[in-house]
């Protein structure tokens, strides 16, 4: 439990009614959802879902227009948050004339915990000379420095939009496995948006799914994954079958005399059918194809669920 006014460090990120509007409309609205600390959360949702927004929102790069987040119990425009994370931006801002060695020097005298070894050892595993500046590197080389600097600030959250997108497989690899064990070793939250769900299925224990500006799903995929069922049987002409009548159909498909379908059952399933379980790329799928899906939170991912959650 936590002290009443001490800031509630269990949850790495929490939003209640959070939402961003501009000209247009809402990039985001109304999200509700928490991320427990020390997870890999992977950030899903069509291009223009509202991935970037939320990222912006929790850097302070935008403000919000509705609603609050916290990081680590701490509101997210609190000078106290700063230090806390670090965040490499799709565009990865940097000093295009400056050396990779200069901008390293600037990480160490900006962050107190720098760490120089780590931020090194991630540039020298791309064999990128520390005298090239930073307006020569190709895309791949250059969102490494940017992992270096991010890693070197030894953050508690690591908030990564599309940190892969341009780098050469051997390169992606290396740099997840960097992701995976930096978060075990030192409990490292990370929350990474990423169009790769394969890649994110080996990656994530959490997720969060965003359509619309909304949030379709949250929760530890262990938990939603197995929610879930893919069904296959023989079409008949009636449309949807009725025995799937009292479960949420998050989308079914025929297929000459093929009958698909991705449901969240609500108990069992009667009729001739093949059950599987699906993976968690197959599901993300179907919420992905059909964003007018019911949401699903699983309780922890819900903020005011009273449920005492394990981190
Ligand atoms: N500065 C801005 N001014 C006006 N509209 C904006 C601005 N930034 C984002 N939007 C709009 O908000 C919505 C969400 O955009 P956002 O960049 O957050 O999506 P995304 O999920 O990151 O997309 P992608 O996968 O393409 O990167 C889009 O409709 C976008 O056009």
């Amino acid at each position: 439990m936590t002290a009443p006014g001490a800031a509630d460090t269990r949850w790495a990120l929490e939003a209640r009614g959070l939402g961003r509007k501009y000209r247009r409309g809402w990039a985001l609205r109304d999200c509700t959802f928490r991320i427990p600390a020390g997870r890999i959360c992977g950030l899903v949702g069509p291009n223009g879902a509202g991935k970037s927004t939320l990222l912006n929102l929790a850097t302070r790069l935008v403000e919000p227009s509705a609603g609050e987040l916290r990081i680590f119990g701490t509101p997210a425009d609190s000078p106290a948050a700063l230090p806390r994370y670090a965040y490499l931006a799709q565009d990865k801002p940097m000093f295009k004339r400056f050396t990779v060695a200069e901008s390293l020097r600037l990480g160490q005298e900006l962050n107190p915990g720098w760490d120089q070894a780590a931020a090194e050892r991630i540039v020298r595993a791309g064999r990128i000379p520390m005298d090239a500046r930073i307006g020569t590197l190709s895309g791949g080389q250059r969102t490494r420095v940017a992992f270096a600097l991010a890693f070197g600030k030894r953050p508690e959250l690591l908030l990564l939009d599309e940190p892969m997108a341009d780098l050469d497989p051997v390169a992606r690899d290396e740099l997840s496995s960097l992701l995976m064990s930096e978060a075990v070793e030192r409990g490292t939250t990370v929350l990474m948006s990423s169009h790769m769900l394969s890649e994110l299925e080996h990656m994530c224990d959490y997720l969060l799914v965003l359509a619309d500006g909304r949030v379709r799903m949250a929760g530890e995929t262990d938990e939603l994954v197995p929610m879930h069922t893919l069904v296959t049987g023989v079409a008949t002409d009636q449309g949807l079958p009725a025995e799937l009548a009292t479960h949420t159909v998050i989308e079914s498909r025929t297929a000459g005399r093929q009958f698909t379908a991705m449901v969240r059952t609500e108990g069992p399933l009667t009729g001739d059918w093949q059950l599987a379980e699906p993976s968690m790329e197959e599901v993300l799928l179907a919420y992905l194809r059909n964003p007018e899906a019911p949401a699903l939170l699983s309780p922890a991912a819900a903020p005011g669920h009273q449920e005492e959650y394990a981190v």
